[in-house]
């Protein structure tokens, strides 16, 4: 099944899936502008923004087409630019409405610390420092650099204690689902190892999730990892179409990403 879908005659912008984002801090504002753009670039009907004043500014100032009224959506993308331990109450409850709203969300950063909470229709994108708090929260004391070594056994081992699909971020990533096969993306280079790469993976996996988010609902398909690693996939590309062998910045990533989708899509009609 195609996991980039191509819009047809009978779609509107509702019919393609909305992106409700809840993401970015006074703190880190960045982080909030690159998961939007990147979630734009990727396609998707429409995106809510919905966060504190500093980010939202700028959130508009780049993409003026964000909605920043809350309403419904298909998709959540909860956490990048966030801080757990700077956190309001009130900032706790709205992620956690979130949570709760019956919607697929992916889960980065700064709200890693609500997966315990999580439901099963969750993809947490953790790197591997992430991942060590997140077990470090359920009395597992394990290192960064032991989750680097094994990465393939911490993402099913993940999976498995938290009921939720995994996309471990590396120069490979690796994706597991607590009963999909495990998969790996190997980056063809690591200028993407740049601040606010992963911001970027969050807005394409955002936007990949509320656009498939219909059949979301039944996990046996496995549709999670598979999401998951199209957007690892995509990363990776846009950021070698991007970098062409010198350096490039998060925001370069997420301005390739349109045509490196339209690479992959004449591929695949051939
Ligand atoms: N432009 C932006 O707004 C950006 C926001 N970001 C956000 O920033 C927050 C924190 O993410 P991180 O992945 O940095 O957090 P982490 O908490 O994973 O990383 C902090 C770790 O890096 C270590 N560290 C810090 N500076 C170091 C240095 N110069 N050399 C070696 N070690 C160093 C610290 O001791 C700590 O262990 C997240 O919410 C993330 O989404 C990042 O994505 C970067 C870009
Ligand atoms: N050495 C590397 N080679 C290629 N890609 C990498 C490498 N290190 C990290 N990445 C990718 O860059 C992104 C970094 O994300 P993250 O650690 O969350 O950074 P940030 O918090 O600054 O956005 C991830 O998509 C990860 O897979």
């Amino acid at each position: 099944m195609p996991i980039v879908r191509v819009p047809r005659e009978s779609d509107d912008k509702y019919r393609r899936g909305v992106l409700g984002v809840r993401t970015g801090s006074n703190m880190y504002p960045g982080a909030a502008v690159l998961g939007v753009d990147a979630a734009a670039r990727t396609g998707v009907g429409m995106i809510r923004y919905l966060g504190p004043d500093v980010p939202t500014g700028l959130v508009l100032q780049r993409r003026p087409e964000v909605v920043t009224a809350p309403g419904r959506v298909q998709a959540w993308l909860l956490g990048s630019g966030m801080d757990a331990e700077k956190r309001s109450d009130a900032e706790t409850s709205l992620l956690r409405s979130a949570l709760g709203d019956g919607v697929p969300c992916v889960i980065d950063a700064g709200a890693l610390d609500l997966v315990p909470e999580a439901g099963a229709d969750t993809i947490i994108t953790p790197h591997a420092g992430e991942l060590a708090s997140l077990w470090a929260r359920v009395g597992v004391t394990i290192d960064r650099s032991s989750i680097s070594d094994d990465p393939v056994h911490w993402a099913i081992a993940t999976a498995q204690r938290f009921g939720v699909t995994v996309l471990l971020k590396g120069a490979r990533t690796i994706i597991a689902g607590p009963s999909a096969e495990t998969i790996s993306v190997t980056a063809s280079s690591s200028w993407a190892a740049t601040a606010g790469s992963g911001d970027v993976l969050g807005g394409i996996l955002g936007a990949l999730l509320a656009t498939n988010a219909t059949f979301v609902a039944d996990e046996a398909t496995g549709i999670l990892s598979q999401v998951a690693a199209t957007a690892a996939y995509l990363h990776q590309a846009a950021a070698a179409r991007a970098s062409g062998g010198g350096p490039i910045t998060a925001l370069d990533i997420a301005d390739s990403l349109g045509p490196t989708i339209a690479d992959l899509l004449s591929r695949n009609a051939h």
